[in-house]
């Protein structure tokens, strides 16, 4: 990895409040971190610690009050809301713990409303074969299990092949073995696509697969480590 890709999203004394007087509450006390292209980062820390808030500024959901975030050298926040906007659309994928399907679209059609943002989807055939969805794919989502809708929601946010897949719990709702799945075929994924993961979690044995471990406490950086001894999601218990 050249050291332009090793820094390919960069955020440098990252701060974010919310309230104000004394009701003020410091949640992202100045974060400095750098995540590879490529890589499978895992973002652990207590609740309360800041995760959402800092996965939601990297998404360009939310802003922060100071510091810098960069990917492959675009400054997030010297770019207008129609820049922004455009980015999101272009680079990012969301995956959250709650699916958020459509109801009344099935499967594939599900999956398109993500390719519709992106100049270069990937093929959706393929993707519903290697999401394990194609003989489900006219099913609507209440036709199926909640590994299921996660598949379809993974499938609609990595359709558009972002640079970027931004997942908050993907398995919280999850059952063990089913959470497994998930897991696997986002590790298939990152094989594949070469998608750069961040991915918050509570689930400690998670971090195992990660090529990267930031863990947050108060609003800090904890630790932030790189694994050199990853396993597979399959290899992974809890
Ligand atoms: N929009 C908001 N307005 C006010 N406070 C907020 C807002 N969003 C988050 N917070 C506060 O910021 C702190 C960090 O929240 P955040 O959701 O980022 O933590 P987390 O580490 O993701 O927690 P969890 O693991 O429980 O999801 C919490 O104390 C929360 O109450």
């Amino acid at each position: 990895m050249s050291n332009e890709e090793k820094k390919f999203l960069s955020v440098n004394g990252l701060k974010k409040s919310f309230g104000s007087g004394e009701t003020r509450q410091e949640v992202l006390k100045g974060l400095d971190f750098t995540v590879g292209k490529g890589e499978f980062c895992v973002l652990l820390g207590p609740s309360g610690s800041g995760k959402s808030t800092l996965l939601n500024i990297l998404g360009g959901i939310d802003s922060a009050d100071e510091g810098e975030i960069s990917i492959n050298g675009d400054k997030l926040a010297e770019m207008d809301e129609k820049s922004l906007t455009r980015y999101r659309r272009k680079h990012l994928g969301y995956v959250f713990q709650m699916y958020n399907l459509i109801p009344n679209l099935n499967v594939k059609e599900n999956i398109e409303t993500g390719a519709y943002l992106s100049d270069k989807p990937l093929d959706i055939d393929e993707l519903l074969k290697i999401l394990g969805l194609y003989e489900h794919r006219h099913k609507l989502p209440n036709q199926l299990s909640g590994g299921q809708q996660q598949r379809v929601s993974i499938g609609r946010a990595i359709v558009k092949n972002p640079d970027i897949l931004l997942c908050d719990e993907p398995t919280g709702a999850l059952d063990y073995k089913t959470s497994k799945e998930i897991l696997q075929l986002i590790e298939d994924v990152n094989q594949k696509y070469g998608n750069t993961i961040i991915m918050v979690t509570h689930n400690e044995a998670i971090k195992q697969m990660a090529d990267h471990i930031i863990k947050l406490r108060d609003g800090n950086i904890r630790h932030d480590n790189i694994n050199k001894d990853k396993l597979t999601a399959a290899e992974i218990e809890w």
